[in-house]
């Protein structure tokens, strides 16, 4: 395995040398890991040495704060709140996020659930890339993360799927018995959801329902960050509110809404276009799911150049 050349940033297609980056919020079990995996898998980055990769995910729990002893005894006992925002370390977040921006190459550490603390010998190096998709269910809760976010997503899976699929994750693959996690979720997962993650929807630019299996919204998110990584398109600003206020809900077969708008960049909007376009230029045999347009495009160009755009 090699380091990147110096010269990276220079090299990666972007002007303003500033990774593309992406928010994926989303309660707990929405789906959030399998939505940034699925994305990477279809731009083909999945398999790839982690110093070759132009698109990579982090988590937010890797940023969740080191307990005191009093607050370990409690989150041994299901006791603690991790889904407060005060169970994380906004501030270590923030700083890696503006690293990351700034092109650095960072180390991210590893969370381990099953000692509710962070792996004191396990961490991954994060290397400069085009696109970086951080999930959490609180990502969009800080306004200085949040405002950092070239694009932000929310995974909008529905209460009883995310608790039936909660319950057996956490059995299976966090080391917790049957009654620690129907506590947990009843006594600080559900409310906190509710006071503090689910009024984060309102900032995003792309709501996902059913989140994985929206092949829709995952094939209009893909395509937005393909153009990104091989057209050489600059990011756009953030914290100016240009990706804020236009909100596009991508819901499969029952068309798209839309409410907000936004003078500057209409991040949904442009999305749908993109899609769209794309549609168009494409044979017939290769058509996208149809996005609830005709079908029929009489004397459609064909694509050209594209062989290795994702489906
Ligand atoms: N569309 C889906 N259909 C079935 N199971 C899913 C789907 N999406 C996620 N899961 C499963 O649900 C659990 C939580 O998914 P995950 O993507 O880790 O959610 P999150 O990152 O939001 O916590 C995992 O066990 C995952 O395999
Ligand atoms: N030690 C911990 C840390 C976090 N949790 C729970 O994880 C959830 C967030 O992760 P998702 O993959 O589900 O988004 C959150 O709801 C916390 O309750 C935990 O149980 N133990």
């Amino acid at each position: 395995m090699s380091e990147k050349p110096a010269d990276y940033l220079a090299t990666n297609g972007f002007e303003s040398k500033t990774p593309f980056l992406i928010g994926v919020a989303g309660g707990t079990a929405s789906g959030k890991s399998t939505v940034c995996q699925r994305i990477m898998e279809k731009l083909g980055q999945q398999h790839k040495e982690q110093t070759e990769r132009r698109v990579v995910c982090i988590s937010q729990d890797s940023f969740y704060r080191t307990l005191s002893p009093s607050e370990r005894l409690r989150a041994e006992r299901g006791q603690f709140n991790f889904d407060h925002p005060d169970a994380f370390d906004d501030k270590k977040l923030l700083a890696i996020l503006k690293d990351i921006l700034a092109g650095k190459k960072v180390e991210v550490p590893e969370y381990d659930y099953i000692t509710n603390s962070i792996s004191p010998h396990r961490s991954h190096t994060i290397y400069p890339a085009d696109v970086v998709l951080i999930e959490g269910i609180l990502v969009f809760y800080f306004p200085e993360v949040r405002e950092l976010f070239h694009m932000k997503l929310f995974v909008d899976t529905d209460s009883d799927t995310r608790l039936a699929r909660r319950v057996p994750r956490d059995i299976m693959e966090r080391g917790r018995d049957l009654e620690q996690v129907l506590n947990q979720y009843m006594n600080f997962v559900k409310p906190a959801f509710e006071e503090f993650c689910l009024p984060t929807k309102k900032f995003a630019d792309v709501i996902i329902p059913r989140g994985a299996d929206n092949l829709v919204a995952i094939d209009l998110i893909v395509h937005h960050i393909w153009d990104i990584m091989y057209k050489k398109r600059p990011a756009p600003k953030v914290a100016n509110g240009t990706c804020n206020g236009t909100h596009l809900e991508v819901d499969e077969g029952n068309g798209r809404r839309m409410s907000g708008s936004s003078e500057d960049t209409l991040m949904a909007i442009d999305l749908i276009v993109q899609h769209i376009s794309d549609y168009l230029r494409r044979s017939p045999v290769e058509k996208l799911p149809p996005l609830g347009i005709s079908t029929s495009v009489p004397g459609s160009p064909q694509r050209s150049g594209q062989s290795g755009r994702p489906h």
